[in-house]
């Protein structure tokens, strides 16, 4: 509970309790210590069926928190344009400041000890307080690079020297068809995932990171969202998007080592050898056009997605968690499935196999002039190569959602892998 005098999480861990009550202690200290890492993944998703506030996930360990993590329920994500002015030692001054504030506030604490009132009466304090008395929440923090750490590729610009480093896989995202992109909610040098169970822990990180990059990084854009729109973990239950529809069935879950392996970690055997356990993060803001959804008959909206409202069963018949069957005919002959329905240009089948592990949330962000909700899905998604994205997104052209869709927003960035306590987040970049 953050209080200001170095009092540490209930539990210290992730749900420690309910670790212990699992394996013994002896493994709940193991486990919590490598939290992340998929050796627990497990373990983590059996505790995960529900937000519990005195939830601590580790900081350090072979992944960087936030991606196969049990999704929480709330996010706020930034990104941010790094000044003109900073240099390679003032990135890595900007990262181990980040780094030191991200280790304690996913902890439950203060960005430092004695943060929001232990300080002098004359300077500010140096945390802004509104999560006092708040625990951890589950909060993690995900740090990434944007294209633009590593130059404009014309060699002038190379200011922190990373342009022989730069993923040759991570450039700006081609244009799309339909894209309606907002150069304002678009780019950025550098972004923060922040999740947690509560709105006001994520957006306390946000804010105070913000303010820790004061002269050396500005905001960008961000986007708050709740109501995850994804399941990562075969024990949370499928939460539901704007359209109504159950978002997240056929995600990649922590549980599946072997697609989390081959679909969204960088492997060693990856170029560059820097990125090894980290991933490729494609962000989309995707308005919803949710008034003339509405107008949508069921059996339209079901046949848009190719999934049943009410149990998000395929329509080729089953349960949840049937595999669709695209050959699959009704009594005209006609596929139960429609070739232009979401889930079969989304599909694995209709992409080479490929599959990503999603981890977006819903937003409301009031309205426009014409009266309608200015509100849609913040997609993320998480995987080993941004190809992965692409091939998905233009397979998703001929998709009939279209019609009620506009991605106004758009961002990519090479997410670094995990990292050992008194190291800062990225440092294998800079070795
Ligand atoms: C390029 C990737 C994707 C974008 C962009 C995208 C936008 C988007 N999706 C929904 C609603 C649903 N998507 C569902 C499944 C699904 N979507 C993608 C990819 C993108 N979606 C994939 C890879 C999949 C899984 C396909 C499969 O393997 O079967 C579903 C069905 C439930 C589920 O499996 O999650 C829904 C519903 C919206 C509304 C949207 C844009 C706002
Ligand atoms: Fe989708």
């Amino acid at each position: 509970m953050r209080g200001g005098d170095g009092g540490g999480p209930e539990g210290g861990g992730v749900s420690r309790r309910q670790l212990l009550g699992l394996f013994g202690a002896g493994a709940a200290g193991a486990a919590v210590g490598a939290a992340g890492g998929a050796s627990v993944a497990t373990a983590l998703a059996n505790a995960a069926g529900a937000p519990d506030p005195a939830r601590a996930y580790a900081f350090h360990g072979a992944h960087q928190a936030g991606i196969t993590t049990p999704a929480q329920d709330r996010l706020h994500f930034a990104a941010f344009d790094t000044d003109p002015s900073l240099d390679r030692d003032g990135l890595i001054g900007l990262l181990t400041d980040w780094t030191n504030a991200a280790a304690r506030l996913t902890q439950g604490l203060e960005v430092e000890e004695g943060g929001a009132v232990g300080g002098s009466d004359y300077a500010p304090p140096a945390d802004t307080g509104e999560a006092q008395g708040l625990p951890a929440s589950g909060l993690t923090i995900t740090f990434g690079f944007g294209p633009g750490v590593f130059g404009a590729g014309d060699g002038a610009s190379d200011r922190f020297g990373l342009a022989a480093r730069r993923p040759p896989l991570l450039e700006p995202l081609p244009r799309f068809q339909g894209d309606a992109l907002v150069p304002e909610l678009t780019g950025g040098d550098l972004c923060i995932q922040a999740c947690a169970d509560d709105p006001q822990v994520a957006v306390h990180a946000i804010r105070n990171l913000s303010r820790i990059a004061f002269g050396r990084a500005t905001l960008r854009w961000s986007q708050l969202g709740f109501g995850r729109t994804s399941s990562t973990s075969t024990a949370q239950a499928t939460p539901r998007n704007l359209f109504g529809f159950k978002d997240g069935t056929a995600n990649v879950k922590s549980e599946e080592q072997a697609a989390v392996d081959e679909h969204v970690w960088v492997a060693a055997s990856d170029e560059p050898s820097w990125l090894a356990g980290g991933s490729y993060l494609v962000a989309r803001r995707i308005r919803m056009i949710i008034e003339n959804w509405d107008r949508v008959q069921l059996g339209e909206q079901e046949q848009l997605v190719g999934r049943s409202k009410g149990a998000g069963a395929p329509l080729s018949g089953g349960t949840e968690f049937t595999e669709p069957d695209f050959a699959a005919e009704g009594p005209t002959g006609a596929p139960l499935i429609a070739p232009t329905a979401h889930v079969a240009l989304a599909h694995p089948s209709a992409n080479g196999g490929t599959r990503m592990l999603r981890r977006g949330y819903n937003f409301v962000d009031g309205n426009d002039e014409l009266g309608r909700l200015d509100a849609g899905l913040f997609f993320l998604s998480y995987q080993r190569s941004p190809q992965q994205f692409i091939d998905v997104q233009r397979s998703l052209a001929a998709d009939g959602l279209n019609e009620y869709l506009k991605h106004v927003g758009s961002a990519v960035f090479a997410v670094p892998g995990g990292i050992a306590e008194g190291e800062f987040v990225g440092q294998a970049l800079f070795a």
